[in-house]
Order: structure tokens, then C-alpha cells, then sequence
């Protein structure tokens, strides 16, 4: 029977080593070593520092789970001295995770929680780098943002800022103050996702017309809610009111210079609820003095909070609040729910379905591919012991037999798995879902996939799994391919991932435990001899087959061992006569 396999590895990392090995530990010791390191900290239970304020409901389900840490406020260096104690961390916009952060972790933190949606106070390459698993809230704070931006766009048009301030200073301006009218105008949503469809809907309720630049939006959504899906072109210089929903990237950044400030019609009014990254804000500020820019609703400042005397926040025709769009108790509960369970889960091994810098899997597909995800670690693991030290592994071919169409088959978990496979056992660096592609480039390793198409039932997502290593020598002559290559091929067997090829001879051997191959040549009482070795010395054999090319001549025998022989043991089995060659690999 297989092993209960969960996909905890998927995010495990392995315990730092000084001196690489070419033999993984052995995986029930990989097990206990990942679960100290994951569980570090006092009563067996993860760390987590909160590092910015959380809904309750947030903290208290972490700490059904965790130790959990509210320290808000921290410099960068208490920051980084913390963080060397904690597995988790969760932050809103307001904490800089930068590299600093993930380096003087040392390994440790495996999740960056982000209590929100914007991730762009996350230094997301240096989280991949460090194998560190970074997750976002996006969902539950989506309206508060777009009730801020209403909020925002309606205030801003009635001077209700303004006005309240001078009434409050004890004046009486009712003619200073009369605004605009909303009914009939053009808004100009840039960035039709969450919050700005939302903030779309809200605006046709208010009479009125709503245009939007999106270019990855599907026109069909807009149209749905009566929304036209523009040019970047035609949405700047139509619109009366333009409103910011667009995340900080290089290609936002400083969206709104003064070149297309220069486009829009005179007297535009901007609302930004995004980020204030995305306006240049000297540019803004040169835009208002000129009158190009009627008025601006800030919310979001390239520098948080801003300097004391920001000339845009003092600006007359500007209306800002301090970054308050995600700012409703409802939200704030919310977010501090959704991203509590993203981390305590990811921390649990289980794939996020928000995370940032890891695929995401839905849960149904992940259940039927856990077998494979498991064999692709396994092949990976075994074909690298196969390498003669000292050669260089650099090409790996991983082929997918399926009858599946390519497009019905994710293999990006398989891929990681091969590649954590691959590289844990000759390296000292942890691997997992996260940094897999990144450490394989780093190792000069190239993994190119194959898929072939089979015919016949597609019930099961894959037929087999062949791992190709070229350009390397083997320790077991007979792993080699026609075209040289070291090559083992699996595939899942009721439910168990199994080894069915190694190089030329076909073999079936569960891939469980340790695994012997020898290659002699073909005669009877072969496999009585070497169990009757490894049972004088207690070792359990699990499972035997033998893969000929041709009755008498060389076969390979496979053998399933749940212990490790000793040294001895495996070289009686060397010295049987018939014995031509073979190897003891570590699942
Ligand atoms: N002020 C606050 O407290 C809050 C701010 N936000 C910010 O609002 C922004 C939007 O958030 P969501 O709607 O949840 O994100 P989202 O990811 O659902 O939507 C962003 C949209 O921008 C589009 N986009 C990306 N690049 C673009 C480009 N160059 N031109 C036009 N469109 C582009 C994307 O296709 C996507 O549809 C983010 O910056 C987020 O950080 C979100 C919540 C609260
Ligand atoms: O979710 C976002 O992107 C926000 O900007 C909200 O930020 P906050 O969590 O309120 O610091």
C-alpha cells in the first residue's frame, strides 16, 4: 500500500547543509527535519509576526494555530531581527518587505501574508529567490475601495472637504463651494478589475457615462455593465472624471505625466484609490496649478504617509485621505479572515489559491495530479543519483504521456517537483514550489518539457513520466537511453507511483522506500538469491521485478527495500557472480 502522501513538500524546505551530498536524506528523516523547521518556536507551533494592525478575527483564528506576535510599528532593523523567529508574516501597505527582510531570515519565513491586494511593498523577486511563498487578501476589501472611490469622487465634486473645513473654521462660503454635477459626465475607469468594475457599476447608478481602459479585460464584463472598453488614448482625453484602479508596475508607474496631462480635457478631475505611484505627483501638482487638472481625490501617495508639507495634500483643489480605501470595519474583519487562513494553510504544505508567487491550482485539479506530483519528485530524485559524481547535470528533458489535450493539462507542479527532485539531493539549497525555476536557472540546469499526446480515454490526466538527463555519465550503465541519455520512466499505479523503465529495460517497482537495481545476466534463482541476502540482514524487501531485453541475456531487477542495507550487505549482493552492476538509490 502507498504512503499517505500530502503535498507538504510542495512548500517544505530541506535543513541547510554545509557539504552537498549526492544522497537525499532519507525521507521519513526529511519529514521529522521539515517539520521542526516549519514548526520552530516555542510549543511546537509555527511563529507568525503581524506586523501591521489585523482584524480580530484574523488574529483570533492564527492563534488557534500559531504563536502569534503583534508588533506593529517596527524600524527595518527591528524587522530584520525579528524575522530570523518567525515562519510567517503578515503586513498591509504600510511594512517595506524588502530583500533585507528575506535575507536575515536565514530560510526561516515561508509565507509573506499580505492583508490586501496591492503587492508592491513586497519585494516579490526576492521572495521567489528565497523560496518564500507570498499570498494576498484580494477579494475582501474590493468594495470598501470602490465605496472610497465613490466616496472620493462625489466629495471631491461638491467640495465637501472644503467646505466643511471653512464652515468649521466659523465661515459661511455657500458661493465659494458650489461644485459640478456628476449626472450626464464621462468617467474614465483605468483598470477594469475588482475595484474598478465595481467602482464602474456604482457610477452608472449616478447617471453617469462610463468608459474604461483595461487592456487585459474581456469586453464582454464591461459591456455587461454598460461600460465601454476604450483606448488608453480615447479614456484620457474624453473623460471628465478619470479614476485610478490599475496596480503599481513598471508599466503604470508615472501613468499620468505631464505629457498625458497635456491630453485630457481642461478641467478633468482625478480620483486615485489605486496607488500613488502610478501619478506622477510633480507633474499632478504642475497639472493643477495650470488648471488642466480641475481637482484631484487622493487617496494613495508615492511616499506613505507623505511628507509633513506635501504640497499636493495642502493643495485647495485637492481632497485626500490617509491611504483609507481598504479602511471599513467590514473589510478590515474580512481581509483579516481571508489572509489568516492563506497563511495558516500555507504553512500546513497546502497550495494558496492566492498566492502571488506560486502557481495556483484549484483544489480539484491538485487532488487528481497528488499521485504524479509525488512520482515527478520521485523520477527527479532517482534519475540525479544516477549521475556518476562530478558530471554536471545541465539538460533535463521531462516528457508527459497523456491522452489528455495539452491545454486540459497543468504541469507546473510537476515541473517544480522534477525540479526540487532534481536539485535537493546535490545541493545544499531548500527548494520548493516557489524558487524551483529560479534555482534550477541559477544551477545552469535547462528543464525543457515534452508532452506527447496518446490515444485512448483521457480518465487519467497522465500515462507516464519520463525524466532525460543528457550529457552526463551514469553510475549504472544500464539507466542510459539508445541516445546516451540517463532515463527513468513512471507511472501512477492504482493510486501508487511506481517506477516502470529504467534506460532500456522495463521494470515495476513501487516508489516507496529505497530502491536497488542490478543488471545481470538473465538466469533462475537470481531473485532468490538476493532476497535470501537482504532477509538474513532484516531488510524488508517491498517489492521485486525483473525487465529483460530477451530471455538469457541482461536484465535489470528492481527491489523495493523499506531499510537501508548496510554497506556489507550490499556488497554480497555485488559479489554474486552474475551481478554485472549495480546501485542503491534513496527515495
Ligand atoms: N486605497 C486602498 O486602500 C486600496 C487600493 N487598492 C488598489 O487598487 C488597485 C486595484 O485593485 P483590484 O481591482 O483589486 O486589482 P485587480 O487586479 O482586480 O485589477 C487591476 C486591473 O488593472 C488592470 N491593468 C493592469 N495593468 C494595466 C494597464 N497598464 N492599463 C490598464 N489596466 C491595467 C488589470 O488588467 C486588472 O484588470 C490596486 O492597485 C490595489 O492595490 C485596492 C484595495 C484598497
Ligand atoms: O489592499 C490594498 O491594496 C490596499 O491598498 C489596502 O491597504 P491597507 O491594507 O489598508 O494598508
Amino acid at each position: 500500500m502507498a504512503t499517505p502522501l500530502g503535498l507538504s513538500s510542495l512548500f517544505s524546505s530541506r535543513i541547510h547543509t554545509t557539504t552537498p551530498s549526492l544522497f537525499p536524506i532519507h525521507r521519513k528523516e526529511f519529514n521529522r527535519r521539515r517539520i521542526i523547521l516549519v514548526n520552530a518556536g516555542g510549543g511546537g507551533k509555527p511563529t507568525i509576526l503581524v506586523a501591521e494592525k489585523l482584524g480580530q478575527a484574523g488574529i483570533d483564528l492564527l492563534k488557534k494555530h500559531a504563536n502569534v506576535d503583534c508588533s506593529y510599528d517596527l524600524s527595518v532593523e527591528e524587522l530584520c531581527t525579528k524575522i530570523s523567529l518567525c515562519d510567517a508574516l503578515i503586513v498591509r501597505s504600510g511594512t517595506k518587505v524588502g530583500r533585507d527582510v528575506f535575507e536575515s531570515s536565514r530560510g526561516r519565513l515561508k509565507v509573506v501574508g499580505r492583508a490586501g491586494v496591492g503587492i508592491d511593498n513586497v519585494d516579490l523577486a526576492a521572495a521567489t529567490e528565497y523560496g518564500c511563498l507570498v499570498v494576498n487578501a484580494p477579494t475582501a476589501n474590493t468594495v470598501a475601495a470602490a465605496e472610497h472611490g465613490i466616496a472620493l469622487l462625489t466629495a471631491m465634486a461638491r467640495n465637501v472637504a472644503q467646505a466643511d473645513a471653512s464652515i468649521k473654521a466659523g465661515k459661511w462660503m455657500r458661493s465659494k463651494y458650489v461644485g459640478v454635477s456628476l449626472v450626464g459626465k464621462t468617467l474614465a475607469v483605468l483598470g477594469f478589475g475588482k475595484v474598478g468594475s465595481e467602482v464602474a457599476r456604482r457610477a452608472r447608478g449616478l447617471g453617469m457615462h462610463v468608459i474604461t481602459h483595461d487592456p487585459y479585460a474581456p469586453a464582454d464584463r464591461a459591456r455587461a455593465i454598460g461600460v465601454e472598453l476604450v483606448s488608453f488614448e480615447v479614456a484620457i482625453s474624453t473623460a471628465d472624471f478619470i479614476s485610478l484602479h490599475l496596480p503599481l508596475t513598471a508599466a503604470t508607474s508615472k501613468m499620468l505625466n505631464d505629457e498625458t496631462f497635456a491630453r485630457m480635457k481642461r478641467g478633468v478631475r482625478i480620483v486615485n484609490v489605486a496607488r500613488g505611484g502610478v501619478i506622477d505627483e510633480d507633474a499632478l501638482l504642475r497639472a493643477l496649478d495650470s488648471g488642466i487638472v480641475a481637482q484631484a481625490a487622493l487617496d494613495v501617495f508615492t511616499v506613505e504617509p507623505p511628507v509633513k508639507d506635501n504640497k499636493l495634500v495642502l493643495h485647495e483643489s485637492v481632497t485626500a485621505t490617509p491611504h483609507l480605501g481598504a479602511s471599513t470595519m467590514e473589510a478590515q474583519e474580512g481581509v483579516a479572515v481571508e489572509i489568516a487562513e492563506a497563511v495558516v494553510g500555507a504553512l500546513r504544505g497546502e497550495l494558496a489559491a492566492t498566492a502571488v508567487n506560486a502557481p495556483m491550482v484549484p483544489p480539484e485539479v491538485l487532488r487528481e495530479l497528488k499521485p504524479y506530483v509525488v512520482l515527478a519528485e520521485k523520477l527527479g530524485r532517482l534519475a540525479v543519483q544516477l549521475v556518476t559524481g562530478g558530471s554536471g547535470v545541465d539538460a533535463v528533458k521531462v516528457t508527459y504521456a497523456s491522452s489528455r489535450s495539452p491545454d486540459d493539462l497543468d504541469t507546473r507542479l510537476l515541473r517544480a517537483m522534477v525540479i526540487k527532485g532534481l536539485i535537493e539531493p546535490i545541493s545544499s539549497v531548500f527548494i520548493n514550489l516557489v524558487n524551483s525555476d529560479y534555482v534550477a536557472k541559477q544551477r545552469g540546469v535547462q528543464i525543457s518539457e515534452e508532452r506527447m499526446v496518446l490515444d485512448g480515454s483521457p480518465e487519467d490526466p497522465i500515462e507516464y513520466i519520463t525524466v532525460r538527463i543528457a550529457n552526463v555519465e551514469s553510475r549504472f550503465a544500464s539507466a542510459l537511453s539508445e541516445s546516451g541519455e540517463i532515463k527513468v520512466e513512471g507511472r501512477v499505479k492504482q493510486g501508487v507511483p511506481s517506477l516502470t523503465k529504467v534506460g532500456l529495460f522495463g521494470v515495476d517497482v513501487s516508489l516507496e522506500g529505497s530502491v536497488i537495481l542490478c543488471r545481470q545476466v538473465d538466469q533462475p534463482g537470481m531473485i532468490g538469491k538476493v532476497g535470501s541476502i537482504l532477509g538474513d540482514e532484516n531488510v524488508n524487501v517491498s517489492f521485486m521485478s525483473v525487465g529483460r531485453i530477451a530471455p538469457g541475456k541482461q536484465a535489470v531487477m528492481a527491489i523495493g527495500v523499506d531499510e537501508q542495507p548496510s554497506k556489507e550487505t550490499l556488497k554480497k549482493i555485488g559479489d554474486i557472480s552474475a551481478i554485472e552492476e549495480f546501485v542503491f538509490l534513496k527515495l
